[in-house]
């Protein structure tokens, strides 16, 4: 990954300062397919790391899933990630000693933190990245710093394959992240 010039670099002219990269907290992205969409998860997946909580709010069918599935991949992680409809947690160990994603399907779960530590998931959810769908105002406790992902169908879309999806950086976590380098 690219480091950005630090602002003393002697390339930089201070007279025309670039807007810094790094503070950018919020991003929104154009994703025009299903692929799109695992690609948008595979590059996402090289800004987490352990104890990151993100959160994706979105109707049926928008592409939480689709999402997470290329989070999964670019993470590393075992197994393919698929719809947690049945169980409320699926935990995917890494591959070579990386963070786990633990994929959480918040529906059912009426409570929110309790019941997530009730699970018993046999993992540390601080050494792992956390996926949540269907958790707005259920788990935001878990983490005063969360990536809240929302997916949008563009209206008036005639392909239905085109979702606009809008990353929130909350909490000091994300105050220095690079969210705007995937909008490019
Ligand atoms: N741009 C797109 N991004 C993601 N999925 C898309 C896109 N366009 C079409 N699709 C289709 O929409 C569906 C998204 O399903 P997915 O399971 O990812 O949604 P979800 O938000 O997790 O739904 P649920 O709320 O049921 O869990 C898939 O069938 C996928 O092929
Ligand atoms: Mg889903």
């Amino acid at each position: 990954m690219e480091t950005p010039a630090a602002p003393h670099s002697p390339a930089a002219d201070p007279a025309t300062p670039t807007p810094s990269v790094a503070s950018v907290r919020t991003a929104t992205v154009t994703v025009t397919s299903p692929d799109a969409m695992r690609d948008l998860g595979r590059a996402l997946a090289e800004q987490l790391r352990p104890g990151d909580l993100v959160m994706l709010t979105g109707e049926l069918g928008a592409g939480k899933t689709t999402l997470t599935r290329g989070l999964g991949e670019g993470l590393g992680v075992r197994g393919a990630v698929t719809s947690p409809t049945f169980v409320i947690a699926r935990v995917h160990p890494h591959l070579s000693g990386g963070p786990a994603l633990v994929h959480v399907d918040a529906y059912r779960l009426g409570g929110g933190l309790d019941e997530m530590e009730d699970l018993d998931l046999d993992v540390s959810l601080p050494d792992s990245v956390v996926v949540v769908e269907w958790g707005d105002g259920k788990v935001e406790e878990l983490s005063d710093d969360r990536l809240h992902v929302i997916i949008d169908r563009a209206t008036g879309d005639t392909t239905d394959e085109v979702r606009i999806v809008t990353l929130n950086g909350i909490g000091d976590r994300w105050a220095g992240s690079d969210l705007g380098s995937l909008a490019a």
